[in-house]
């Protein structure tokens, strides 16, 4: 095949263009990424990834995450099960781990194909979502529309988590570019409205920094279920979190780590004309 290959990963639906630069360095400049990101005039994908040589003896594989508006960011859990599974496939390992920027993610092989992954502590902090001056990060006062005092976590990328009685009724598309972009969040912000279901279960829509409204977001079900224990709205420390796309498992544990359970999908495998992305060899 020639040009440049990818494969297509889902998690949930939010979906991933993958490409390989372990041996061959690849270096995709705003323009490209967003154009291969475009669903007209490329593969179209929410997150852009590319897979690196692990720069941490003890990690498998490095993970580079852009979003479909070109720019890198810190964390995504549907990519970093997606990632673990192309390892795992690829060296029969049941555990393995990936390394961001932000650090080392340990992932391993569950059941019917799931993929457990430690998505390391929970900050919750001002300054660690970050906000832009001190707040109570369990009611920030970002109110837009009908929404109002989110809670902030920041699972290696930040977000702002609304809990309302019905987050079926919010107009997302509205509210979301307000709440990503307001000045209260410096480094902008992952948007999640939450309702609470019968027992340990949660309803959550997302709209995603640099991307818009997704069909799941693996790091906003952590920060959910995160939001919802320290509201103290669940039994416990575990929930479902139903997302459009499906369901994710998250536990955070007592040491402030959190468990995140779920699938990770291939679709399907192509190749880029360099022609079509100028800039690639
Ligand atoms: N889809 C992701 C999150 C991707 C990054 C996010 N949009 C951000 O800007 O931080 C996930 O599954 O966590």
């Amino acid at each position: 095949m020639s040009g440049l290959p990818f494969i297509k990963m889902h998690g949930l639906g939010n979906d991933f263009v993958v490409l390989d630069a372990r041996t061959t360095p690849i270096d995709l400049s705003v323009s490209q990424v967003q154009a291969m990101a475009d669903r007209r005039t490329g593969a179209g994908c929410d997150q852009f990834i590319v897979m690196e040589t692990a720069q941490h003896k003890d990690a498998d594989v490095f993970m580079r995450i852009r979003n479909a508006d070109g720019n890198e960011v810190e964390a995504c859990g549907n990519a970093t099960r997606c990632i673990a599974r192309i390892v795992m496939d690829e060296t029969g390992k049941s555990d393995v781990v990936v390394e961001t920027v932000v650090g080392l993610l340990r992932a391993s092989a569950g059941e019917k194909g799931n993929v457990c992954v430690n998505m390391g502590p929970a900050r919750l902090n001002w300054d660690e979502i970050p906000t832009a001056e001190e707040c109570d990060t369990l009611n920030m006062p970002v109110t837009v529309g009908p929404l109002e005092g989110p809670v902030g976590v920041n699972v290696g990328n930040p977000h702002a988590v609304y809990f309302v009685d019905d987050c079926e009724m919010v107009d997302l598309m509205a509210a979301g570019p307000h709440v990503e972009t307001h000045p209260f969040f410096p480094e902008r912000i992952n948007v999640e409205v939450v309702s609470k279901l019968d027992g340990n279960r949660l309803r959550m829509r997302v709209w995603e920094r640099g991307v818009g409204i997704t069909q799941a977001c693996g790091t906003g079900a952590c920060a959910t279920l995160v939001a919802a224990v320290r509201r103290g709205m669940i039994d416990g420390r575990k929930a479902e979190v139903i997302l459009d796309g499906g369901s994710l498992t998250i536990e955070w544990l007592e040491n402030g780590e959190i468990l995140m359970t779920g699938p990770a999908s291939r679709a399907f495998s192509g190749s880029f004309d360099p022609a079509v992305y100028p800039g690639q060899a």
